[in-house]
């Protein structure tokens, strides 16, 4: 059995927007619509109103994460993917979104669904200085060290990040 919903305030800034809602019973996200009919260029980005404020209890957090059907049949993305919603955060959300596709604007029509949000528990940690950290396995490998794509260190930075050479220098040593 699924545990009960944790309760959430919300308050409608357009009256007529359907609030956020779960397409499935088990969806990690809620889906955000757009009040504002509005056509995005290839390239451009818009901030998208969604009508909705929250008040979320403390020790929670929402962020809004893309679609995947938008991304994949449109291009649209979110530029701050995912955007942070503070607990104490009583504005107006709002959807960051730019229009990747190189060729084809996109449309939004009003209530159309433009992300989603995932409300989700978050630590609050108390940041302890020390000189020294302590080992671990990873040590300060990051950054395609495991391989699969270049390191930052490795020929991909030569070129001051030209994208040809990133997925060649990775096969050479093969
Ligand atoms: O996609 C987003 C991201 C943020 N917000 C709102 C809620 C969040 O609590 C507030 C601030 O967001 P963030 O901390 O990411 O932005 P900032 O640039 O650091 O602004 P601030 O200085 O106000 O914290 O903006 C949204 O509505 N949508
Ligand atoms: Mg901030």
């Amino acid at each position: 059995m699924s545990p009960p919903p944790v309760d959430v305030l919300i308050r409608r800034i357009d009256p007529e927007v359907p609030l956020p809602e779960y397409a499935h019973p088990g969806d990690a996200g809620a889906d955000l619509r757009t009040t504002e009919a509005r056509e995005i260029e290839p390239g451009e980005r818009a901030v998208l109103p969604t009508g909705v404020s929250i008040a979320l209890p403390e020790g929670y957090a929402a962020f809004v994460h893309p679609r995947s059907g938008l991304a994949a049949r449109c291009g649209v993305a979110l530029v701050n993917a995912p955007g942070t919603v503070d607990a104490g955060y009583r504005g107006e959300i709002k959807v960051i979104v730019v229009n990747l596709d190189p060729h084809e604007p996109v449309r939004f029509e009003r209530f159309d669904r433009i992300a989603q949000l995932v409300v989700q528990q978050v630590e609050k940690v108390r940041f302890q200085e020390v000189a020294e950290l302590p080992d671990s396995a990873r040590a300060e490998g990051g950054f395609g060290s495991t391989g699969g794509h270049a390191a930052v260190d490795g020929p991909w930075a030569a070129t001051g990040g030209n994208r040809y050479a990133s997925v060649v220098s990775d096969r050479e040593g093969q």
